[in-house]
């Protein structure tokens, strides 16, 4: 059986593979079957999921899973949020949205910087599912002031995880998929599938 990954991200299909693994489908990025970007128009994670869920669904025909995630830092009320992939505006790149987010933060101290990333997750079970399973994660940490590490993607470089002592760029992949917003959703989303059977 298989299952459209409903994203563009290299970095979310590199973490989201060994996480559903237990599932045994065959998963597919929706880039295999030329599935266009999905607008993302809505005004929550979980809206933007079911938007990226429907439209790769419709489009192949197949299961699809989605996962809208960003980065809410406290002390810019909640932004980059829902706008964490352009923050620093249209087909922004990691290292530029990371330099306007320490910007912002210049002149906020450590105690101040406290953020969490939120990941909601839609799986369609089918294409025109009406039930989606929908789960959702969230992992604190805080803002640093300069990037450390080189793993995982987006924000990584700059979330420091503090029962670990460093950065989410700096943990093991299987590691941070452990503990990470990602990882609690898809757990969730597991258990959910165990429980109707
Ligand atoms: O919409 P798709 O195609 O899935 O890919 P995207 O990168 O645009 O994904 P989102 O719209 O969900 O935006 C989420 C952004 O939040 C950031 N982000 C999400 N999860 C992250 C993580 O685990 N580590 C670092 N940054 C993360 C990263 O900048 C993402 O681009
Ligand atoms: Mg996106």
């Amino acid at each position: 059986m298989e299952l459209v990954l409903a994203t563009h991200n290299k970095g979310k299909v590199a973490e989201l593979a060994p996480l559903l693994a237990p599932l045994g489908y065959h998963l597919r990025p929706q880039s295999d079957f030329g599935v266009p970007e999905a607008a993302e128009t809505g005004l929550t994670f979980v809206e933007n999921a079911l938007l990226k869920a429907r439209h790769a669904s419709q489009h192949t025909g197949l299961p699809a899973l989605a996962d809208d995630s960003g980065l809410c830092v406290d002390a810019l009320n909640g932004m980059p949020g829902l706008h964490s992939a352009r923050y620093a505006g249209p087909g922004a790149d990691s290292a530029a949205n990371i330099a306007k987010l320490l910007e912002a933060l210049a002149e906020v101290p450590v105690d101040q910087r406290s953020a969490h990333f939120h990941c909601s997750l839609v799986l369609l079970r089918f294409a025109e599912d009406p039930a989606p399973l929908i789960t959702e994660g969230r992992w604190p940490g805080r803002i640093l002031k300069a990037a450390q590490g080189s793993g995982g993607f987006g924000y990584d470089p700059v979330f420091y995880v503090p029962q670990y002592g460093c950065s989410a760029a700096e943990l093991e992949p299987a590691l941070k998929n452990r503990i990470s917003h990602r990882g609690q959703a898809v757990r969730a989303l597991l258990e959910r599938l165990r429980a109707e059977g």
